[in-house]
């Protein structure tokens, strides 16, 4: 089976199990259009240009993860080339992950730094009927702290736009974000900027 014939047989697997359009866009990582169309297909109709990322090849090893993980440190850190944060040795005390893919290559970075880990909730992944983002209360806290967030895949960049309001607002102070894979070659977000292992750029 081709990678685009597991795409459609996912969103269709997740549209008779009852998910929205927007939560099958949200879990697959593409757009509204893309979503209309792997579960239409209408004859004529073009494939929308979008990009989808899977990348479970690397996160489904920890080792491997791992080394991704570490990538992004070196680079966005260590060789920063004029881009970095900060010099080597002054990195903020903490690592914000999105969840959810976010999560472990900010644990990973965390550790290797000995840093604090805090995890971010987007409230699309809230279950109230106010959906609302949220600290996970079992990590750290972010209160007056510099800190890094770590994201898998920039898309539209909104996830990223809510965690760094929701960090402001609780008295953060969000200095860079770090992702793997930016498919929109995204800089900066309200201020902050992004740095991404990967830019992924339509040619056509
Ligand atoms: O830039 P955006 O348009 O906001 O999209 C990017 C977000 O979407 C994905 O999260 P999602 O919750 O879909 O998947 P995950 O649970 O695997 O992290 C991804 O991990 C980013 O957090």
């Amino acid at each position: 089976m081709s990678s685009l014939e597991e795409l459609i047989t996912k969103a269709k697997a997740l549209q008779a199990d009852g998910h929205t359009p927007g939560q099958i866009s949200d879990e697959l990582g593409v757009s509204m259009e893309t979503v209309t169309w792997l579960l239409t297909q209408q004859k004529g109709m073009e494939a929308p240009k979008d990009v989808h990322i899977d990348w479970t090849a690397v996160g489904s090893h920890g080792m491997l993860l791992s080394d991704m993980a570490m990538m992004m440190l070196r680079r966005f850190f260590y060789f920063g080339e004029g881009e970095a944060v900060r010099p080597p040795g002054e990195l903020p005390e903490t690592i914000v992950g999105v969840a959810l893919s976010g999560v472990p290559l900010a644990t990973l970075i965390a550790a290797e730094e000995g840093l604090r880990l805090a995890v971010y909730l987007p409230a699309k992944h809230s279950r109230s009927e106010t959906p609302t983002g949220s600290l996970s209360g079992t990590f750290s806290t972010i209160t007056g702290q510099r800190c890094i967030i770590v994201d898998d895949v920039v898309t539209t960049g909104a996830t990223l736009a809510e965690a760094i309001g929701f960090l402001r607002q609780h008295g953060a102070m969000p200095v860079a974000v770090w992702s793997l894979f930016d498919k929109r070659g995204v800089r900066e977000i309200d201020g902050v900027p992004v740095q991404s292992l990967f830019t992924i750029s339509r040619l056509g």
